[in-house]
């Protein structure tokens, strides 16, 4: 084994003692009565809609989760835009968080909460599934794609400035830190849910310093993991692929930075159905924030019209990575068997149901 590999698999082995380290943290400081503690930031928007469901069908499907909701309207901090101190502890002592969507200012205003989270807690993977819904028909019924989104930097680094009045520069800035962090991430999460290979989607041939820079750590990383293939796509030629036939990306793990992966989810959620089926998580080592990938929809919010199945799906996502698959199976299987069923969708999904008869109707299939 050569001296780089070595150093890789014990970076392996540390990384998977320091999960378990936090599993074990996670259960012996955030039970209160049986029950784990779990942030809740209800979100802008339709967040407090949908949020509402899924606290409905954790409580009636007597899942082990005591919310603690928390307010993140944004505080100045030494000038700057911040998240309150109190929800910063919040998810800190819990580990684990559950977001409705935050909405930014277009163009003006704050800076965007919803990365300023990513960042302060070094939320480095964003694992975005999307997979076809039985019985919901849309032109493809084979879509199980995975995309790994690099989740603190990138295009979305926020180091902006005026260069003269006229011209102005946004930087993307690529770590070879961060690359390696996620690559790793990646390869790791293939290994671990069977995958065949990794893909890096990348622009290299324009952005020849930082996408090189990620498709150089991807292909040194992709050494340590002789089991998983590894190649990769220019951005442009993945989208045109995938919209013309997703069923060769199901084998694959799709990782790429922050905003491609960013486009690309959305693109893949048009191919089930829509923004309001598609889950995520960012997975960061010390915590996990778990979110629906879309936003807080004001066309549509107040009105019961969202449909909260993204956020219910991250919600799964959150149980699975908390241990508690036999809750987590429950409630898909109730969620999974009411869209099947076809008879209480929501609006985006052809149907007349309204948010919490839609709620009402997962609710009663759990059993
Ligand atoms: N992670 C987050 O919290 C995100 C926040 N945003 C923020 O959300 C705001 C609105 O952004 P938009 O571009 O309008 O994107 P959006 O994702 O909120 O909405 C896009 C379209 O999808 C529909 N849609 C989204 N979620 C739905 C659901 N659960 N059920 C039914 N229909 C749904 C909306 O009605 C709208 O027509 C912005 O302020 C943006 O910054 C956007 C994306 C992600
Ligand atoms: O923070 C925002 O306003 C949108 C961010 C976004 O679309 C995302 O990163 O998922």
């Amino acid at each position: 084994m050569s001296s780089f590999a070595r150093t890789q698999s014990q970076a392996k082995r540390e990384l998977r003692s320091l999960r378990a380290r936090k599993m074990q943290k996670l259960t012996r400081d955030s039970t209160s009565q049986g029950k784990y503690t779990v942030t809740l930031i209800e979100g802008d928007g339709i967040g407090p809609e949908i949020s509402q469901s899924v606290k409905d069908i954790f409580a009636a499907a007597k899942a082990p989760i005591e919310w603690e909701p928390v307010d993140v309207t944004p505080i100045l901090k030494d000038g700057r835009t911040a998240i309150p101190d109190k929800a910063i502890s919040s998810v800190r002592k819990n580990y684990v968080a559950l977001k409705g969507p935050l909405a930014t200012p277009v163009g003006k205003g704050h800076v965007s909460l919803n990365l300023t989270l990513r960042r302060t807690f070094n939320l480095f993977a964003n694992v975005r599934p999307c997979r076809s819904i039985a019985g919901y028909k849309t032109p493809y019924d084979n879509v199980d794609t995975i995309l790994i989104r690099e989740n603190t930097e990138g295009e979305y680094s926020g180091i902006e400035h005026v260069v003269v009045d006229g011209v102005v520069q946004s930087i993307k800035l690529i770590t070879r830190e961060a690359s390696e962090r996620v690559l790793r991430f990646a390869f790791q999460y293939a290994e671990e849910v069977g995958k065949r290979k990794v893909r890096a989607v990348h622009k290299a041939t324009i952005m020849k310093m930082s996408d090189g820079l990620f498709l150089r750590t991807a292909k040194k990383i992709s050494e340590d993991f002789p089991n998983v293939e590894f190649d990769a796509e220019l951005l442009d030629n993945t989208c045109l692929k995938i919209v013309t036939d997703p069923g060769p990306y199901n084998d694959l793990v799709l990782v790429m930075p922050n905003l491609y992966g960013d486009i690309l989810s959305d693109m893949c959620a048009g191919l089930i159905g829509g923004l309001g089926l598609t889950p995520s998580g960012n997975i960061g080592d010390e915590c996990s924030i778990f979110e629906a990938v879309h936003g807080s929809a004001p066309d549509i919010a107040g009105k019961a019209l969202a449909n909260p199945t993204a956020l219910l799906l991250s919600s799964i996502m959150m149980l699975q990575h908390m241990g508690l698959n036999d809750h987590a199976v429950k409630i898909q299987r109730a969620i999974f068997d009411t869209l099947a069923e076809g008879k209480t969708l929501t609006g985006d999904l052809g149907g007349k149901a309204k948010t919490h008869e839609y709620a009402q109707a997962i609710i009663e299939k759990l059993s």
